[in-house]
């Protein structure tokens, strides 16, 4: 029989890909989750819609133009109080209703609120995986010091977690990330010239916010996703690999010290690693689609392309480098992803873009709270000046 409890969520970024999915898994398993917190940065209808279904203490809209539409369609829901302002995530991340919080929210913004809810004791179901990769020094420190736990939502990050899972520590060998390539994978450096915003918009197998499936694209998100396995699992650079399998269906790999391989696979379905960091460390039986090796008679697996593809090797530059350069790693490549979006450069500068403030912000060996936030503005302003 299930021992479990019900958990009380507050979920950060509540009308994006990851959020939406969330909640559908709430709606899989009536009466094991209770949603405490909804928050969204400017989708006011989506989270009004969320806030009547789910009848969270508090909803967030980060947009504080759209702050008394929210409040007014809410005025016949008074259990609900309705924020804005900058400490409104951190807030409700932290209050004492919620068990664990669920980062869904996409970029830099992520690390505030989650250092608060570490603070808070929280339990931390990460799919924003920028806060590992601008602070996972800090981020896992307090973790430590305050008892929280940090249970990985990205999918090669669960894959891992779940082959871990009663094997001890000190174990691991290497761990094989896996990256589907994206959807220009096999092109040269002269084609990618030309790629459009709209074709790289199309994930081979993923459906995302934009952001990340740009990452995807460019390999930017496998370097994200390394630094942000280092932090996760208290790798060294050297244990990290990355393999490209560009079906999406073995999710990452650990090979043990006796050579052992393990591997988790499952269809590109998020609510999967989801609901695993939702339930951990139960397994809640669900009807979700179900994989068949009929269905995919081949799995293949390349080596990636890092002379192409230059954020791949910035990303293991950085994470090498450590200090503050992974921070603006992140915030130089939000800028460009940014500027890719509204057409400001090509596809091929968002690696330049990368390079350059590299190069040029002060580097930082062991930044504080406050410098990764000063990092963070400074590379914002370096890359600002270089999309123009
Ligand atoms: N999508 C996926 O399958 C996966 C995503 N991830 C990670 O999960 C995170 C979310 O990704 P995804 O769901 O695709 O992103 P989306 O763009 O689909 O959703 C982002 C969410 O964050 C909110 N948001 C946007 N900007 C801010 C801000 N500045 N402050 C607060 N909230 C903000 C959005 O609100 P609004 O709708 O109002 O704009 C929305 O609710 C990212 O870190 C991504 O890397 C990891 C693995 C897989
Ligand atoms: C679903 C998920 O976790 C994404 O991070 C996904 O892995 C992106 O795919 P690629 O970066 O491998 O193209
Ligand atoms: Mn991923």
């Amino acid at each position: 029989m299930s021992s479990f409890q019900p958990r009380s969520l507050a979920l950060l970024g509540s009308t994006g890909s990851i959020g939406t999915q969330t909640l559908e898994v709430v709606r899989a398993h009536p009466g094991r989750f209770r949603v405490v917190a909804l928050t969204a940065q400017r989708s006011t209808d989506l989270l009004v819609a969320q806030a009547r279904e789910f009848r969270p203490a508090v909803v967030v809209i980060g947009d504080g133009t759209q702050y008394a539409t929210v409040r007014e369609a809410l005025a016949n829901q008074p259990e609900t109080q309705v924020l804005t302002g900058h400490d409104a995530l951190a807030e409700v991340a932290s209050r004492p209703d919620v068990d664990v919080v669920l980062t869904a929210l996409v970029g830099y913004a992520g690390l505030l609120p989650t250092v608060a809810a570490l603070k808070a004791g929280k339990t931390i179901a990460l799919a924003n995986k920028e806060t590992l990769v601008v602070a996972g020094q800090l981020v896992t420190t307090l973790a430590k010091q305050f008892g929280s736990a940090i249970y990985p939502v990205d999918s090669e990050h669960s894959a891992i977690f779940q082959c871990l899972v009663g094997e001890a520590p000190g174990s691991v060998e290497k761990i094989i990330l896996t990256a589907s390539g994206g959807p220009f994978r096999g092109r040269s450096a002269q084609e990618l010239a030309t790629v459009t915003k709209a074709q790289a918009l199309k994930h081979p197998n993923w459906d995302m916010g934009a952001k990340i499936t740009i990452d995807s694209a460019s390999l930017m998100n496998k370097g994200l996703e390394v630094i942000e396995a280092k932090w996760l699992f208290g790798l060294t650079d050297e244990q990290i690999e990355v393999v490209v399998h560009p079906q999406s269906i073995i999710h990452s790999l650990v090979q043990f010290r006796d050579g052992s391989l393990k591997a988790q696979l499952g269809l590109p379905d998020m609510k999967l690693p989801i609901q695993y960091a939702l339930g951990y460390p139960e397994r809640l039986p669900n009807d979700f689609p179900r994989f068949s090796f009929l269905d995919y008679p081949q799995l293949t697996f390349e080596r990636p392309d890092g002379d192409t593809f230059r954020n791949l090797p910035l990303a293991f530059e950085a994470m090498r480098r450590g200090g503050n350069a992974p921070c603006v790693l992140n915030a130089a490549n939000e800028v460009a992803v940014a500027a890719f979006l509204r057409d400001q450069i090509g596809f091929l500068q968002l690696p330049d873009v990368v390079e350059n403030c590299l190069a040029r912000v002060s580097y930082l060996a062991e930044p504080s709270l406050d410098d990764y936030v000063f990092t963070d503005a400074e590379t914002r302003r370096v890359a600002s000046e270089l999309v123009k």
